[in-house]
């Protein structure tokens, strides 16, 4: 670790920054990166908490470990043509079919570093499948690249190829059988239910967790909560957006859909909520100047101790009682080794809402872009709550809204919140689709990468408005939700579509995600009408591209967001993008009135 920090920062950051020496940039980064790893270290031995998160620890350093120097690449890339590493580069396209020195192979490398770190990385590879494969977005690629697994001082990285599988039936197939982690998650996530890499865990984890999730017994009854912060949330709005200022809806949402999570879900109190969240979430993004060190563990700390304190009171579906703070409860009697418990809770405090908060900012996006679709969705929620007489809405009432669903259906198309989809490592030799379209041999132990953004905007498969916000289009069935009714609990998911995953390693938190979308946005849409402020109107009429980051683009980091036109993050290694999007709120005056 040491060396590879004195090494990137000599050749990637030749001129120091301004206000400190590029040593003391180094050093500050050193000793952060020790006290990580052994703080790890002690979880895992001796279950003490940490006192920093993989995010506190990539904001202390300035992001600076996530693009590697070519001279540190050099001999991990030697030892992988030994060990066959990137054999699969010789049968599958990609990059490689043009880096020829080994200097030209670390830069690629590193290409695919930095990608990963500016939020770039599905765009970089769109553009490789039109570049090097003969399908188009259906092509399925070799990219090696730099990879990690483990976690704490039993780290190991190395370079092994990634193939990029982007073919609709292999995606379907590979993910539905291959349901082992690639391990890069370790890292920061240790043992929790997404990242690891044994599948007995796995399934345990897993089993225990989905009580908290159980859509009609669980889910339904802490409609209450989340409907009532929905309420509040709309008051919020109103005093944010008055005389017209604009309001930066992606911060909005994701505030609120933390809300959401530690009201509903965990069960936590208000004001331990309000004390935490945007710090909490400003860590997680890594924005600079907000930059207090280890902001997000002492959150965590706090959230740890408030669900300790209330053991008594949460309850599951099983506790036969009304239900309160579910997930809390499950997280609380999992009876998980530390390193899983910490795992899972940074886990679903991250994944937990950015998701749900980047799905809502997309959708008012194509509304504001959509303004017709926007007045048809308001008339459907004016109907709605028209039907309910003055009573709120329970979980069944949500069945209820056909094109709100076919809205929220087309943003997880279009804005898929997870767009790298998921990574894992064959369990036995399967195959792919080579460039010519006849099977390629891939060995047990493949890196794969079924990516969701590039396949879901693929025309080939969606049609030539592949990418246009069109709720209209012809869905299959099998990939609408049905939220309200008693299919609710089935994934929505098609070879060509899977926002949440393919089943059965597919994500834990969508049936609460798709109830707490439809309440804030019933609330939201009631009440106001949004429009895109400046800088972001200019995006009225403009296209935007799979590929091209030279207009107006998603933001990639573990989830995708709108780029801030704004402002931006500066690094060692280049600019570093971040995320936002401004929007003028208009009060809607007499709501479903004549
Ligand atoms: C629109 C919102 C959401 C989307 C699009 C989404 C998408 C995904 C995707 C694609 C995965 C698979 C990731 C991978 O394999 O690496 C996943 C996994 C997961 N998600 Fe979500 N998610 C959302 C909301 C949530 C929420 C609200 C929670 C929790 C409260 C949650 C908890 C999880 C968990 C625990 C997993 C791991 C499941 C496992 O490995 O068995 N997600 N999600």
């Amino acid at each position: 670790m040491a060396l590879r920090v004195r090494v990137i920062s000599q050749q990637l950051c030749p001129q120091p920054a301004a206000s400190k020496s590029l040593e003391e940039i180094v050093s500050a980064a050193l000793e952060d990166a020790g006290k990580y790893t052994a703080d790890l270290d002690e979880l895992k031995a001796g279950g003490k908490m940490p006192g920093s998160t993989y995010y506190d620890f990539m904001q202390a350093t300035n992001h600076l470990l996530l693009v590697t120097a070519k001279r540190d690449l050099v001999p991990l890339l030697h030892a992988s043509e030994q060990e066959g590493g990137l054999a699969l580069t010789k049968v599958l396209p990609g990059p490689w079919d043009e880096a020829h020195s080994i200097s030209e192979k670390a830069g690629l490398l590193q290409a695919v570093q930095k990608a990963f770190a500016e939020g770039s990385n599905v765009q970089q590879i769109a553009a490789w499948q039109q570049k090097f494969g003969k399908r188009g977005l259906s092509s399925n690629l070799a990219v090696p690249q730099v990879v990690n697994r483990g976690s704490g001082s039993q780290i190991v990285t190395r370079v092994d190829t990634r193939v990029i599988v982007a073919d609709p039936d292999d995606a379907a197939r590979l993910s539905r059988i291959h349901v082992q982690k690639d391990g890069q998650f370790e890292a920061a996530l240790m043992s929790s239910v997404i990242s690891t890499t044994d599948n007995t865990e796995w399934r345990a984890q897993r089993k225990h967790l989905t009580e908290a999730f159980l859509p009609l017994s669980s889910l339904a009854q802490i409609m209450p909560v989340s409907f009532a912060r929905a309420a509040s949330c709309a008051e919020r709005l109103m005093s944010a957006a008055t005389g017209g200022t604009p309001v930066d809806m992606s911060d909005f949402k994701l505030h609120e859909a933390q809300a959401q999570l530690q009201l509903a879900l965990l069960g936590l109190p208000e004001d331990l909520m309000n004390s935490v969240n945007a710090e909490m979430r400003s860590a997680f993004h890594g924005n600079p100047g907000s930059n207090r060190k280890n902001a997000l563990a002492d959150a965590m700390s706090k959230i740890i101790a408030s669900l300790e304190n209330q053991k008594q009171d949460l309850t599951l579906p099983s506790s036969g009682c009304p239900v309160k703070g579910p997930l809390s409860k499950v997280l609380n009697t999992a009876e998980l080794p530390p390193a899983s418990f910490y795992g899972n809770l940074l886990l679903i405090l991250f994944a937990g809402h950015d998701t749900t908060g980047h799905t809502m900012t997309w959708l008012l996006f194509e509304l504001a872009r959509n303004p017709l679709i926007q007045s048809s969705v308001q008339a459907e929620v004016d109907d709605f709550f028209r039907g309910l007489d003055g009573r709120d809405p329970n979980y069944q009432d949500l069945s209820r809204l056909p094109l709100l669903d076919r809205c929220i259906t087309e943003t997880l198309r279009l804005w898929p919140a997870v767009a790298n989809g998921t990574f894992r490592r064959l369990q036995f030799a399967d195959t792919v689709k080579g460039a010519d379209g006849r099977e390629v041999h891939l060995p047990k132990g493949t890196l794969i990468n079924i990516v969701n953004w590039s396949r879901h905007r693929n025309p080939e498969i969606w049609g030539q408005d592949a990418n246009d916000f069109n709720p209209y289009r012809n869905f299959e069935a099998s990939e609408v939700a049905h939220v309200g009714c008693p299919m609710a609990a089935v994934n929505p998911q098609s070879p060509r579509f899977s926002p949440f995953a393919h089943s059965p390693r597919s994500c834990l938190g969508r049936n609460f995600a798709q109830m707490e979308l439809r309440v804030i946005m019933l609330n939201l849409l009631r009440s106001f009408s949004f429009s895109l402020a400046p800088p972001y109107d200019a995006l009225y009429s403009s296209k935007i591209s799979t590929t091209d980051l030279s207009t107006f683009h998603g933001v990639n980091r573990f989830t995708m967001g709108p780029l801030d036109l704004e402002r931006q993050g500066s690094t060692v290694w280049g600019k570093r993008p971040l995320i936002g999007l401004k929007m003028i709120i208009t009060h809607r005056q007499n709501p479903g009135g004549p």
